[in-house]
């Protein structure tokens, strides 16, 4: 036998309070110029202590409507009082843990527990571990729940459901909003669920909303709103409506209401039902509403009777109106005092706030849990920056080896050797030459210097090197005549290259070989012969450099910018959809609504992240520095703490992308997106002075550029934090990660509203 609200009702103290008060609420999405209001001037009222059902067809703007009243939403224009106070609002308990919310999306952490998951909510509500515990196993026993240990993503669609309804329950709230709770459920718990809140409104304590598409089970609430394209049609307890519709069923009281909203519509003039009982006409003030102007124009607003309508007061204070002599029991939800209290809320007390401690327990608990949940993905975070490092280390920086150069040396009596003659001695001098180019040179000879050329230009050989039959004589006729050399002593002496430039650093590098070669083969020879090898060298004398070394390595360059690189870029990604993912679930608007505040749901993932990054520096720094040997003359708890920024720096530009993306593929796009003009903009591969100068003006201004020249200067150099473009550095990237996080909660709180 089903258990009917409607059997309390004679139980019932007449007049009540108001749990919920809407008047005149608009709500449109979008543009507002252009877009038909969601809501419109909906009034509605829900009685303390009652079960009001909401009904419609989708799409009506139900959903919209709890939204609004959770303080998920705020109205364009309207009046909403909820509990006392205005949703939203500082000390009104709404959001927070006065309401309890079932959304229509399951909102549940897959990879949690059904306990974890009632532990989170529970923590987050502000209750204790045990009271908590008791509460689960009601909860688990009331809705026919499996195993607390059970994972939510392992429990059916029904079971999720039931999950989800049993953490609106969880902390007894004042006001229960459940959106469709009974979807996917079967008839027998379906019928123990009404039964439920059928029992805890009796004490006239606890105020339920629900919405259902099963219109018949609202039969159970003590009143029904009737909503259709964002107006209420009908607000009343369902013997009324039925009573006055003369309808059996529930369904056919809204068909009757819906054909006559676009009867009205169709004729744009008031239509008065058979009846003429004023379903709903209220205002605050206790009389009739005013037509509002969108009613003038000819659309259906609340009031179907706008004629003929009597009102009764009656003994109790309340009023409705009556021209129906059928109709003989008062509506039970009119109250006469419906103008909504002062946005001070009356009821909430202390015990509604919930502290950000005990807040914070829930959230980083939930979010360490989800990491733990995805192991896998944990390590492989961990393993990818030491993974770039290590392949920026071995591809990065060194010289390229086994490069061909095809030779023909007319000196050689075959191709095949080429005798280096030791000591002061003036013989095959273009072989004493050639033994100075360094390993990195594969030598092939030819005997013909078209062959040698050809081999260049098929792509066997990047340079062919042609030396004449008489270098030797030459060479040392234009060492002893000097200016008196003749051209073709001058030429003979000349070793003759052509190279495959194509390849910038090969062509450099090899440019650089050649040269060197000679310098090394003139002080070797000058060396024997004078004794003197300073003779042989190049009159340009660099001494030890004041930063650096000899022989710096592009790799020295390059390592500030790159470990500076793989941490930001390793937060963004870390970051960059972690909002994103628990909005599409639902699981940010059920977090909000618990009482959660954007800035709470930031801070814990600034500290998860935090967490993660302070391994993954650890290591890219681990192996830059101590496996790869990347030069470090500087102070290393400086570096630490630069990289430690930059990757702050970076998770908030991932918070700040996930909190403007909607969808988690466009918020890849973005990250993706600003990796490469980050990259070849910041100096990290290249100096920024070799950019045109806007470009360099662009550069300055990304959150990369200056940290990476301050590291850089850390690390080559060895300066302290004094100097300015050391500690400008870091003063760039705390401001970067202050504008990123202020614009994250700024869009966060805008979404929110
Ligand atoms: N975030 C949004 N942005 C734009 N339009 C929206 C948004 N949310 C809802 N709407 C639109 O508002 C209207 C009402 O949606 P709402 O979800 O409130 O309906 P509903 O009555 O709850 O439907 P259902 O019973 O199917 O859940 C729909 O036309 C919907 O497309």
């Amino acid at each position: 036998m089903s258990y009917s609200a409607n059997d309390e009702e004679s139980a019932r103290p007449e007049i009540r309070q108001d749990a919920v008060v809407i008047r005149h609420a608009f709500k449109t999405y979008g543009k507002k110029k252009n877009a038909l209001p969601v809501l419109q001037n909906l009034n509605m009222t829900v009685q303390k202590g009652t079960i009001y059902g909401l009904l419609g067809a989708s799409g009506c703007g139900k959903t919209t409507l709890l939204s609004c009243i959770v303080g998920r939403r705020r109205l364009d224009t309207g009046e909403i009082n909820v509990l006392g106070g205005k949703p939203g609002h500082r000390g009104s308990g709404v959001p927070g843990k006065r309401v309890g919310y079932m959304p229509q999306e399951i909102a549940l952490y897959g990879e949690f527990t059904i306990k974890e998951t009632m532990m989170y909510f529970g923590w987050i509500f502000g209750m204790e571990s045990k009271e908590i515990e008791e509460r689960l196993q009601f909860l688990l026993n009331f809705l026919d729940l499996p195993s607390k240990n059970r994972l939510v993503k392992n429990l059916s669609g029904g079971q999720q459901r039931r999950v989800s309804f049993a953490v609106a329950l969880m902390h007894d709230p004042e006001l229960l909003i459940l959106d469709e709770p009974t979807v996917g459920v079967d008839p027998l718990l379906r019928q123990s669920i009404w039964s439920h809140l059928v029992h805890i409104t009796k004490a006239g304590q606890k105020t339920v909303i629900i919405t259902t598409h099963y219109i018949e089970e609202a039969r159970q609430a003590h009143c029904i709103g009737l909503m259709r394209s964002g107006h209420l049609l009908a607000e009343e307890s369902p013997s009324v409506l039925l009573n006055i519709y003369k309808c059996a069923s529930l369904e056919e009281v809204f068909l009757k209401l819906s054909r006559i909203q676009s009867q009205k519509l169709t004729d744009a003039t008031p239509v008065n039902f058979s009846n003429n009982i004023s379903l709903h006409s209220m205002g605050f003030n206790g009389k009739k509403d005013k037509p509002s102007s969108s009613q003038d124009n000819g659309i259906v607003g609340l009031n179907f009777h706008q004629s003929k309508e009597v009102l009764i007061n009656d003994a109790n204070g309340s009023i409705y109106t009556l021209n129906d002599e059928s109709y003989t029991q008062p509506p039970a939800a009119i109250n006469k005092k419906t103008k909504p209290k002062s946005e001070k809320t009356t009821e909430c007390t202390d015990l509604c706030n919930v502290t950000t401690k005990g807040k914070m327990k829930a959230l980083l608990t939930k979010n360490f849990l989800r990491m733990w949940r995805n192991v896998g993905v944990m390590l492989f975070i961990f393993a990818l920056p030491v993974m770039q490092v290590i392949l920026f280390c071995l591809a990065i920086g060194r010289d390229p080896q086994g490069l061909n150069i095809a030779i023909v040396n007319g000196e050689m009596n075959d191709t095949t050797t080429c005798n280096v003659v030791p000591g002061c001695k003036l013989q095959n001098l273009s072989c004493r030459y050639l033994s100075h180019l360094n390993t990195s040179v594969v030598k092939n000879y030819y005997s013909q210097l078209e062959d040698a050329q050809d081999a260049v230009r098929n792509g066997y050989a990047w340079g062919a090197i042609y030396i004449t039959e008489n270098f030797t004589d030459a060479f040392t006729a234009r060492a002893s005549l000097g200016r008196d050399s003749d051209d073709e002593t001058l030429d003979q002496s000349e070793i003759k290259v052509w190279l495959d430039m194509s390849n910038q650093q090969i062509g450099v590098m090899l440019n650089r070989d050649l040269q060197l070669a000679y310098r090394d083969f003139a002080m070797s020879l000058l060396s024997e012969c004078d004794n003197n090898p300073k003779l042989g060298d190049v009159p340009i004398q660099f001494r030890e450099p004041i930063y650096g070394t000899m022989n710096p390595s592009f790799t020295d360059f390059v390592a500030p910018g790159v470990i500076l690189t793989i941490v930001f870029f390793l937060a963004v990604a870390l970051t960059s959809s972690a909002l994103i993912i628990e909005r599409t679930e639902g699981l940010l608007d059920r977090s909000w609504v618990a009482g959660v505040s954007p800035s709470e749901i930031l801070f814990s993932h600034v500290i998860t992240q935090f967490v993660v990054m302070c391994g993954q520096t650890s290591l890219v720094l681990i192996f830059m520095l101590v496996v790869f040997g990347v030069t470090n003359n500087g102070d290393l708890f400086w570096v630490i703490v630069l990289t430690l920024l930059q990757g702050m720096c970076g998770m908030c530009f991932g918070f700040l992308i996930s909190s403007i993306c909607e969808l988690e593929r466009n918020a890849i796009q973005l990250a993706l997106g600003s990796f490469y003009p980050t990259l070849l903009l910041s100096g990290v591969i290249w100096p920024i002075e070799g950019m045109p100068i806007v470009l360099r003006y662009i550069s300055l201004c990304l959150p990369l550029t200056l940290a990476t020249s301050s590291l850089r200067s850390i690390l080559t150099r060895g300066w302290e934090i004094v100097k300015d473009e050391v500690y400008g550095g870091f003063l760039a990237t705390l401001a970067w990660i202050a504008l990123f996080l202020i614009l994250t909660l700024l869009v966060l709180r805008s979404k929110r509203g």
